[in-house]
């Protein structure tokens, strides 16, 4: 079915919004007349541009405030939509959406309401064009699609129609049974079908519509089953998204554009008329990727938390660290930039690499090259809408590629001891120590021998401050992850919004984040949280190593007292190294944090098999601990 887009929704100006829409792949556009005023070109010139870019003008919208009025009043009506039908004819644009009046002149009588809607139906006709009539939520006296099919059908005419939009039906529809009037409605005589889902609020009908509207997919409607009424009529005509929205009108066109246009894809393919390829869901993290200008602040933090430098990639400057099931690469390429540290990648064992990534393509997310360089394993990646690399992989798969076939192994050399101070040349040593260790715990494996398990519990990954509902979306769609219900997290410095997204046996949990200052560094470091099975130990081994963990405020603890009844013993252990706690139906996690390396930093986590969260409640103190721990030199 033919996808179109609303220029109201993307951000810019109109020939901006005109190219945002076709890049993303849309087929045509409604133009709001406001953007039309606005715009330097003639008419013809706007006809023209769209047709360069493959755009057909679907709808021209809205007119306002036509029906239901006194004679004379409608008289001037008429003559103002003359105007605007011989605008439409410049514009090549067939289809006029009229909305329901909010004008105080209109009376509550449907008949003259049915008799106007069809003498500018009549005018319209003349022009080629035909009347989409829209009942506002709001209208004075039409709200429901009910009643504007009741005026529709009573007016009579073939120029005339309704235009169903999915905000005003779903905004005051309290019961699946108020959409079954759609069946009412002959497919022939729904002109339009305008989309947009809306979170759940409690707010007067009119700003929720200009001000929260959201793409299908990320708000509270259910916007698929409206479809499936609205086909089900045999309506053939247009998809449509129309979002009003602050925050999109300030996001960059381009991306928001893929989004709407993502998510409409999803929405063929929920209510079956698209076929997508069907989501992978992945069944496990086979590694992060740091890249980082400068590798000595992350090899000082891994060797700390018991990693050891396995393999090195055979044509790269990447290293594979290793603890466990753990696995961690530190790319020191060229293009590392030089604000310091970052996750960079994040691979995901994936059942059918090919075909987790041809689903992600066809949801329009950028397919990274396959081979990054001649003789490198063929890995299926795409890019997230963060720029996140994602990598579809299939670790110790014999059929498949495998990532670590890139990898060379390195004999085990002793860690450079002079890259710290003086202070920290003893620490030096015991990191040596550690390292070895850890290396003899790997050789032991193979042995049979029970270790700690250390593996990636989730990863915290931050998003483009406008684009959080869609990397939801995202993540969702093209991974077939679960999306948790989103927190807000009072950073000291502003709102920070956090989302989690796992599959069903917790082996991936990704914690979707935005800060609510974009240049906020703290807010918006993404971090690695390592699964332990005795936080404690791992902490004090961490520190023992040299590594610095992050400091708690007494204040958290002697709160923790209040909170949980912990033995005395085990609070002082945790104030001493600054673990905090959490607890739900399902058990306990706590958790502590390491220094933050340029923007990213480590967590070390002792989930009960039962908890299902990330420790939320206690993220303000982290955040705060973590500004705390910036400001001094
Ligand atoms: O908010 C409005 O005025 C408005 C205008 C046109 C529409 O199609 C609509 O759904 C709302
Ligand atoms: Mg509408």
């Amino acid at each position: 079915m033919h996808t179109c887009i609303a220029t109201v929704s993307l951000s810019g100006t109109l020939t901006e919004k005109l190219a945002a829409a076709a890049r993303a792949g849309f087929g045509g556009v409604e133009i709001f007349e406001n953007d039309l005023l606005a715009c330097p070109l003639a008419p013809e010139e706007i006809r023209a541009r769209c047709a360069d870019l493959g755009l057909s003008i679907d709808l021209y919208q809205p007119m306002r405030d036509i029906e239901g009025v006194p004679d004379e009043v409608f008289a001037g009506n008429l003559r103002r939509a003359r105007h605007k039908f011989q605008l439409m004819n410049r514009l090549g644009a067939d289809t006029v959406l009229v909305c329901s009046s909010v004008s105080p002149h209109a009376v509550d009588d449907d008949a003259r309401a049915a008799g106007q809607l069809a003498q500018l139906a009549e005018l319209a006709e003349e022009f080629g064009i035909r009347v989409a009539y829209e009942a506002l939520a709001w209208g004075r006296h039409v709200n429901t699609y009910r009643h504007a099919w009741r005026i529709v059908e009573a007016a009579g005419h073939p120029a005339l129609g309704v235009c169903l939009d999915s905000f005003h039906i779903l905004s005051r529809a309290s019961a699946p049974e108020d959409l079954e009037g759609i069946a009412d409605i002959p497919g022939e005589k729904i002109f339009f079908l305008q989309l947009a889902d809306a979170p759940l609020l409690a707010m007067d009908v009119l700003r929720w519509s200009r001000h929260y509207r959201c793409f299908p997919g990320q708000g509270g409607f259910d916007v698929t089953g409206l479809v499936r009424h609205v086909l089900a009529t045999g309506y053939r005509g247009p998809l449509s998204l129309e979002v009003f929205n602050d925050v999109f009108r300030q996001a960059d066109a381009g991306p928001t554009a893929v989004d709407a246009h993502r998510s409409l894809l999803l929405l063929k393919e929920a209510a079956g008329t698209a076929e997508l390829p069907p989501p992978v869901v992945p069944t496990g993290v086979a590694f992060a990727e740091l890249l980082t200008p400068d590798a000595e602040p992350v090899t000082a933090l891994l060797t700390a938390l018991g990693f050891t430098r396995a393999a090195r990639h055979r044509g790269k400057p990447v290293d594979l660290w290793q603890r466990g099931e753990a696995r961690i690469l530190v790319n020191t390429a060229a293009t590392a930039r030089r604000d310091g540290p970052r996750l960079a990648a994040i691979g995901l064992e994936s059942p059918d690499p090919a075909a987790a990534a041809r689903r992600a393509e066809a949801l329009l997310a950028p397919a990274l090259p396959r081979r990054r360089a001649p003789g490198d394993a063929p890995l299926d990646a795409v890019a997230a809408p963060d720029g996140t690399e994602l990598f579809f992989c299939a670790t110790g798969d014999p059929e498949l590629p495998d990532w670590r076939a890139d990898f060379t192994g390195l004999p085990v050399t002793p860690a450079p001891s002079a890259t710290r101070s003086e202070a920290t040349r003893s620490e030096a040593t015991r990191i040596e120590a550690t390292r070895i260790e850890a290396t003899r715990i790997e050789a032991t494996r193979s042995e049979g021998t029970r270790i700690e398990a250390t593996r990636i519990d989730h990863l915290a990954v931050t998003q483009p401050w406008h684009h959080f509902d869609e990397a939801t979306l995202f993540h969702r769609s093209v991974l077939g992850l679960t999306a948790q219900a989103s927190v807000d997290l009072a950073d000291p410095y502003g709102l920070m919004r956090s989302r989690a997204v796992s599959n069903a046996d917790g082996s991936v949990r990704i914690a979707l984040g935005v800060g609510a200052a974009p240049a906020d560094d703290t807010a918006h470091a993404a971090h690695i949280a390592l699964a332990t099975d005795d936080v404690v130990a791992a902490a004090r081994a961490f520190r023992a190593a040299g590594g610095r963990l992050l400091p708690v405020p007494a204040n958290y603890h002697d709160d923790l007292a209040a909170r949980y009844d912990l033995a005395d013993d085990e609070l002082e252990t945790y104030r001493d190294l600054g673990i905090l706690y959490d607890r739900d139906a399902g058990g306990a996690f706590r958790h502590c944090y390491t220094e933050t390396v340029g923007r990213v930093f480590f967590e070390l986590v002792q989930r009960d098999p039962g908890y299902r969260g990330y420790g939320a409640a206690n993220a303000p103190v982290r955040l705060a601990a973590q500004h705390a721990g910036r400001l001094l030199p």
